[in-house]
């Protein structure tokens, strides 16, 4: 028996007066998953979530949360988390009584000091919001997806502004509630971000998706890349090349393969029969930002 998914939006369409800016737009977010809906500016994105979270009213087609309307808040909205790109704390509230006001709003049980914890505010529990630094306002806003360890969880753009080590702490902390079994729905521009941590991807364009799946089943449709350059002043190259590349505009060699490891064997091997010297060598399979490169010479 297959269980219910989370979310299940079924030919979606948002219009804004005589704008279609969401189109038919179907997917599923199973239990567990960590789901990326990625895009390009004005895809959609955000016009799709606010109908899942129950913000908008779908123009025509169906969105289900836990098998239920997304507009019956008082049904779904204790069971989501959500981390807007601002949740908007009152400026003169400390950090503690922001925590202990998103406890309230969310209905949701869990102790304020281990929520401060988990965003690492401990030390500014007393400090006003007006205080913080970006970085720390961000944090804060990160409680609202901790608190109380809700089923599902939006994040929105979470590592905007973030240092390295908060960025590595907020990731630690989705780890463990994905361990304890939500589901999180995750947009971000850090590609990076995305490659490593979706289970499956949406890539929006222009109100519909470009591509739908796993990052191995969006980036198997492209070339792998190899790059290097020769050693300045580059001379026309000593012999010709074993393979067919591409002079970049910084002199760089680019090649486009399917067949990544042999072909690195082989310029590899003439490397070394020539005596060639690869600088700046990389290879590697296709990136996620290769795959938005791509969305407009589709
Ligand atoms: N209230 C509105 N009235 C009219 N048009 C709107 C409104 N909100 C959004 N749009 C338009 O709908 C389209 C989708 O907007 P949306 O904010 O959902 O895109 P997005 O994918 O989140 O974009 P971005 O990455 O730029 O934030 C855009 O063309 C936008 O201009």
């Amino acid at each position: 028996m297959t269980s219910t998914p989370v979310i299940d939006v079924a030919r979606l369409n948002l219009s804004y007066g005589d704008f279609h800016a969401v189109k038919d737009l179907s997917f599923q977010v199973e239990k567990g998953e960590l789901y990326a809906l990625l895009g390009t500016n004005g895809a959609g994105k955000t016009s799709t979530l606010e109908a899942i979270e129950g913000h908008r009213r779908a123009t025509s087609g169906t969105v289900r949360v836990f098998g239920q309307s997304p507009r019956d808040r008082r049904a779904v909205r204790p069971r989501m988390g959500i981390m807007l790109q601002e949740s908007g704390f009152s400026p003169d509230l400390t950090v503690r009584e922001s925590v202990r006001l998103i406890g309230k709003l969310s209905q949701r049980e869990d102790r304020v000091e281990r929520v401060l914890s988990i965003v690492d505010l401990t030390h500014k529990a007393g400090t006003q919001v007006s205080q913080l630094s970006g970085g720390e306002k961000r944090r804060l806003d990160f409680a609202t997806a901790v608190y109380g360890k809700p089923e599902l969880i939006f994040l929105d753009e979470p590592t905007t502004g973030l240092d390295i080590q908060s960025r590595d702490a907020l990731w630690d902390a989705v780890d463990k509630l994905r361990e304890d079994g939500s589901t999180i729905v995750l947009t971000t521009h850090y590609l990076e971000e995305a490659q490593q941590r979706a289970d499956r991807i949406g890539l929006m364009h222009k109100g519909t998706f470009h591509r739908e799946g796993t990052v191995a089943e969006l980036t198997q449709t492209l070339p792998a890349t190899i790059r290097f350059a020769l050693p300045a002043p580059a001379p026309a190259l000593p012999l010709p090349l074993p393979l067919q590349a591409t002079r970049a505009n910084d002199g760089q060699f680019l090649i486009e393969t399917f067949g990544l490891q042999k072909d690195l064997h082989t310029l590899l091997g003439w490397a070394h029969a020539n005596a060639v010297e690869l600088r700046e060598l990389q290879a590697g399979p296709t990136r996620l930002d290769d795959v938005f490169r791509s969305i407009d010479r589709d």
